[in-house]
């Protein structure tokens, strides 16, 4: 079966500084995949650059057969409004708008009507535990609850892949294992891929594999932190 999504000879540099040097990935359908290494290795560009975020400056990323590096921002962003779901450490969800507000606003990108959206946003709150959050804004929330909002929020469009940059990172280790626990159950049942950037072992240990960087290329021990080994 091929690979849903790979990166082939990425290069990415910002400045006179590479981040990227030459790096070969693959992503299948459905599998969860580990992207590890020490601080500044280049796991945050490797993410941005598959999820089409950053144009990488040579190399090719192929989400189904196509080439999206060779698209323009117009069509990579209209992709990870459809296929793709991101999520970052910090949710990142808008302050002056409700739980439900926030995880309807990629639907209602996409297209769709204020009730459906409303509808599914309420349903995938409570598929993460927070329905009952529907009314309140962030502020009033703690910082789990507004994780699991981000994370309902970036899968309301039922994408094809999830990334998730240290998405746990700012919990604390319980809510960070509890919310990472109930990523790895709602992808596992829709099927969607995730590539999860991640320094730490027990966040990766949740992986079905790893990809371990160092200095922006595959990291030649091939240790990494040891998942799936
Ligand atoms: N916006 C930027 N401008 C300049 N240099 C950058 C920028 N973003 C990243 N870099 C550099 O690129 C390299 C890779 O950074 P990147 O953030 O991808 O690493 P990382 O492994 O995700 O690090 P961390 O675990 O600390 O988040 C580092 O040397 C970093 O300093």
């Amino acid at each position: 079966m091929s690979p849903l999504l790979t990166g082939t000879g990425l290069h990415r540099s910002y400045g006179p500084t590479p981040a990227l040097r030459g790096i070969d990935v693959e992503i299948g359908e459905g599998e969860i995949v580990a992207v590890t290494g020490p601080s500044g290795c280049g796991k945050s560009t490797l993410l941005h650059c598959l999820a089409g975020i950053l144009k990488v400056d040579s190399g090719e990323v192929r989400y189904r057969d196509q080439d999206i590096s060779l698209w323009t921002e117009a069509a990579r962003s209209r992709l990870r409004r459809t296929e793709f779901g991101v999520l970052f450490q910090f949710g990142q969800l808008v302050p002056e708008l409700t739980a439900a507000e926030n995880v309807a606003l990629p639907l209602l990108l996409a297209g769709s009507g204020r009730r459906e959206a409303r509808k599914a946003a309420t349903m995938w709150l409570g598929r993460f535990g927070v329905g009952d959050l529907a009314d309140q804004v962030p502020g009033k929330m703690s910082g789990g609850q507004q994780q699991r909002c981000a994370v309902a929020r970036a899968l309301v469009t039922e994408p094809k892949v999830l990334f998730a940059d240290e998405p746990t990172g700012a919990l604390d280790v319980l809510t960070g294992e509890q919310v990472l626990t109930e990523i790895v159950h709602v992808t596992r049942e829709q099927g969607t891929s995730v590539v999860l950037v991640t320094h730490e072992p027990q966040i990766a240990a949740y992986a079905d594999r790893e990809i371990a960087l160092r200095d922006g290329a595959l990291d030649p021990s091939g240790l990494g932190l040891g998942i799936g080994s």
